[in-house]
């Protein structure tokens, strides 16, 4: 099944709610995980099953790029906040970073992540 993991930081999480209730049907089609507090706000404001990592902070990026690493996810949609300096920088950049060296599909915007999602259905 496609695996997908979905991310925002705190000030994208509203966009990132909005999206999944949107996509909701697209995303049930999915085998979907996310960070911690990400994915907890997935749970209570949709109906999507959702696997939770640890909060990003705490080392959820991480276990997420642990999955790209082992080519175990086929996308991750990440809504990052460009405007705001995060604490675990280091682990953000390395998701991003394997996320290029696997060749796994990336969307850190909303724009990219509905290609993203419509894409792997194809
Ligand atoms: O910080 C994050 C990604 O870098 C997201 O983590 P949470 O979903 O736990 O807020």
């Amino acid at each position: 099944m496609t695996r997908i993991a979905l991310i925002a930081h705190d000030r994208k999480k509203p966009d990132l709610i909005e999206f999944a209730q949107t996509h909701e049907s697209q995303l049930r089609e999915y085998d979907l995980i996310a960070t911690g507090t990400t994915g907890k706000r997935l749970r209570e404001e949709t109906d999507l099953e959702v696997e939770r990592m640890e909060s990003g902070p705490h080392g959820g990026d991480l276990m997420i790029g642990a999955e790209v690493a082992a080519g175990d996810l086929d996308g991750v949609v990440f809504l990052r906040d460009p405007l705001r300096a995060q604490p675990h920088e280091p682990d953000i950049s390395a998701l991003l970073r394997i996320c290029d060296v696997r060749d796994t599909a990336l969307a850190t915007n909303l724009a990219s992540a509905a290609f993203l999602i419509e894409g792997l259905a194809e």
